[in-house]
This record gives structure tokens, C-alpha cells and sequence, in this order.
């Protein structure tokens, strides 16, 4: 599959622009978190995604921050660049939902609720207006967000992917690791992402006061 330049450049601009956002925030402590936004056309057998480099300090910004792959993970122009050590996990959720773009961070209440509700492998939200980010409008709307156990090894991981995800969730937690939250495009998977990190530290904080 053959992308445009300017494709390319779009998607390597958008994701600039996302990870400044994010990193202001101090969403990728120590290196930590991804990006990817697909560029191209879509099947679930053949795609291309622009992704962060792996292992940068995702809040300064260089010419070397992204790579295209492909759907294996495999880069598809000739680079120094490795892509991120998650890049397989973007890959299934691609094929798996035909996202736009996905966003991936550590962050404390993320890694605190993950590990409050591990036993019952989801994160139930009740009836909070913030919900309604994910086009779920039904009034005092209830929802789980997965939570899939942080292997060492991704693929391991990755495998796991399909059985998690909930169509009308669009994020998954990994156990005390972070969230991958997604969308149709960039705009969308960030306003999904900034909900469930709204609705995690609703959780935990609502926890503590009902202790
Ligand atoms: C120091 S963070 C450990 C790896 C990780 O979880 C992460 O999100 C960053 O990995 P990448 O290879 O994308 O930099
Ligand atoms: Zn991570």
C-alpha cells in the first residue's frame, strides 16, 4: 500500500500536536505512552499506522518522534527507528475495530483503579455525565471498562485483545500499566481519552469517600 507524502506528513503533524497536548498534562511520565494515528486505506488485513518512536521522552519534540508500519508492526520505509515496544497492541486494535487513531498513557489513576477493580476485570462507572464522551446517552448509563493483565511479553498481551473488547467501550486498561483509548480520528480518541481519565479519578476518589 502506497501512502502520500502528504498523508504522511498529516498524520506525523497530528500526532505532534497530540503528544505536546499530552505531555503538558504530564501524561508520559518516564518515557512512558504512544500514539498512532492510521493513515491510508483501511482492511483489516492491510493497513498503515504513523506511531511513536519507542523509548523517547514523549514531551520534547524531535524529527525522529514517528514512524509509518505497517500492520505487523513492520516499518514501511527504510529507518533507524524502532517503532514502540506497544506497537502490536495498536495493530490488533486497528484490525480489530478500524479505529483512527489510538492513544496510549500511564497515568496514576489509571494504574490505581486498574489494580481496585483487577479481581473483577473491569471498571464499572454508574450513571456519571461524563459517559456520554463514548455516545452512550441512556440516562444513569452503566459501564465496564476491561482490564486485561500487563504480561512482560506484548504479543501475549496483544492475544488477548479481541475477547476484551466491548464495542461500545473504546479504551482498554492493562493492570496497573494504562489505558488505550481510541477513536474514528485523532479528535475523537483524545476526547475519549481525557473522559476515562475524568471517570478513573471519579472511581478512585469516590472509592476513598465511601471507605
Ligand atoms: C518506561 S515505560 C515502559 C514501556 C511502556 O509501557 C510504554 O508505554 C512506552 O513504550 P514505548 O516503546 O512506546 O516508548
Ligand atoms: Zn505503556
Amino acid at each position: 500500500m502506497s501512502i502520500l507524502l502528504e498523508e504522511k506528513q498529516r498524520a506525523f503533524a497530528e500526532l505532534r500536536e497530540i503528544k505536546a497536548n499530552l505531555a503538558a498534562r504530564g501524561w508520559f511520565p518516564a518515557t512512558s505512552g504512544n500514539l498512532s494515528v492510521r493513515v491510508g486505506d483501511f482492511e483489516p488485513e492491510q493497513f498503515t499506522f504513523a506511531i511513536t518512536s519507542s523509548g523517547r521522552d514523549k514531551s520534547v519534540q524531535t524529527p525522529e518522534d514517528f514512524l509509518l508500519v505497517n500492520e505487523k508492526g513492520v516499518a514501511t520505509e527504510a529507518t533507524n527507528l524502532k517503532p514502540s515496544a506497544e506497537t502490536l497492541i495498536h495493530s490488533e486494535i486497528y484490525r480489530l475495530t478500524g479505529a483512527g487513531a489510538i492513544f496510549h498513557v500511564h497515568t496514576i489513576f489509571n494504574n490505581l483503579v486498574s489494580e481496585l477493580y483487577w479481581e473483577r476485570k473491569s471498571i464499572p462507572v454508574d450513571g456519571v455525565e461524563l459517559i456520554k464522551a463514548f455516545n452512550i446517552w441512556d440516562e444513569e448509563a452503566q459501564i465496564e471498562i476491561p482490564i486485561l493483565p500487563n504480561y512482560a511479553e506484548i504479543p501475549r498481551i496483544a492475544a488477548l485483545v479481541e475477547d476484551a473488547i466491548i464495542p461500545r467501550i473504546p479504551g482498554i486498561v492493562l493492570r496497573k500499566h494504562g489505558i488505550y483509548a481510541w477513536g474514528a480520528n485523532a479528535f475523537e480518541a483524545k476526547r475519549h481519552l481525557e473522559a476515562f481519565e475524568f471517570l478513573f479519578e471519579y472511581v478512585y476518589r469516590s472509592h476513598l469517600l465511601n471507605k
